[in-house]
């Protein structure tokens, strides 16, 4: 049977320009699963206020973390992909297993790697959406688009998704493997903070596990790493608008672990499968500037999984048992 593998991101902008941002934030942006604000009123502000304003400001963040060419999360993403493929290459050497990215938002999208792995005669489909934590707002709508593709299509191929992975061990064990390397080469800080990307507060209320699943992603790692209570924080970072969201924030946590004169701080973002505007402007950028502004010392930012072997590793496991336990009778 042919076989595909697609990872999904996001997305991110084309170009870290005004252009490039404000059409990105435009289509991320109007979807109903990432804003659950009154239709009406939400445009009015999205249109008004959020795309005209933010869009400068957040394009001069961007032009400071570009890679090149691309952004990079896209820059990850790519080679992420590349090195999932050809592990599975070696896996299966009787198969053809093709992995594509696709981003929920931007190009390349959903829609269109479905159809042209259709038109190239896959049967199966594999989807992994890269965020190991379970939100509405991010894994529900991958599951949005993915369906509205397959709802105009008459032959719809067999398919199935990776919902969640926010416990599985090799995840698990990959974060902690990446803080001991971190520890090892740049020296143990006081404390390791967990900085999640956070969601309104009213989500979780009405139902979504997101919180729940990195609380025990946390929990999971702490356990591996045999941390001490003292020894760690966990906290949500990229708050946007005036509306509570999941608490502790972290620019409040970092400006108050300063003041209580922890000098050495090492943050992780496992909530980010590769490195982001969120990881490396918002922490490696402004948290840490917090920290110092703060009377903090040392801030050091451990990487995201990115393109590394035992991401690679994990995104195989995750597929392996969907690829194998699919059967067309
Ligand atoms: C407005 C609400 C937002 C929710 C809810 C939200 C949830 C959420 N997002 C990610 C991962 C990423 N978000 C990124 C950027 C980003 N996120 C929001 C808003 C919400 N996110 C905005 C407006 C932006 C754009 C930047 C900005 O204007 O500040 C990115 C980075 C993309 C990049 O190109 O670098 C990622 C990744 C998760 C995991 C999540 C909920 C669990
Ligand atoms: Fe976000
Ligand atoms: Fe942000």
């Amino acid at each position: 049977m042919k076989t595909a593998v697609v990872l999904i991101n996001l997305g991110t902008p084309d170009t870290p320009n005004t252009k490039g941002v404000r059409n990105f934030l435009r289509e991320f942006l109007a979807d109903r699963r990432v804003v659950e604000v009154p239709r009406l009123l939400w445009l009015l502000i999205l249109y008004g206020v959020i795309l005209p304003f933010r869009s400068p400001r957040v394009a001069r963040a961007y032009r400071q973390i570009w890679f090149g060419d691309v952004s990079p999360l896209r820059h990850f993403s790519e080679s992420l992909s590349r090195g999932v493929e050809q592990k599975f290459a070696a896996l299966y050497p009787d198969r053809e297993i093709s992995v594509r990215l696709a981003m929920c938002y931007g190009q390349p999208s959903i829609g269109h790697t479905i159809s042209e792995l259709c038109r190239g005669g896959v049967e199966q489909i594999v989807f992994v959406p890269m965020y190991p934590q379970y939100s509405a707002t991010t894994t529900a709508a991958a599951h949005d688009a993915i369906c509205r593709v397959f709802s105009t299509m008459r032959n719809i191929p067999a398919w199935s998704w990776v919902r969640s992975y926010h416990q599985h061990p090799a995840y698990i064990a990959a974060l902690a493997q990446t803080v001991r390397d971190h520890w090892q080469q740049n020296g143990r800080g006081q404390k390791l903070l967990f900085s999640f990307h956070g969601i309104p507060k009213r989500n979780v209320e009405l139902g979504d596990p997101y919180e729940q699943h990195c609380n025990e992603t946390t929990a999971a790692v702490v356990a591996e790493l045999g941390l001490e209570a003292h020894e760690w924080q966990q906290s949500f970072q990229s708050r946007l608008g005036k509306a509570e969201w999941l608490q502790p924030y972290t620019d409040k946590t970092v400006a108050a672990l300063a003041k209580l004169s922890e000098k050495s701080l090492d943050v992780i973002c496992p909530a980010f499968a590769v490195e982001c505007l969120e990881t490396l402007e918002e922490i490696d950028g402004e948290a840490r500037e917090i920290f110092i502004e703060n009377g903090g010392e040392q801030f050091s930012y451990i990487p995201c999984l990115n393109d590394s072997e035992a991401h690679q590793q994990l995104m195989v496991d995750l597929c392996r048992p969907l690829i194998e336990s699919s059967h067309s009778f």
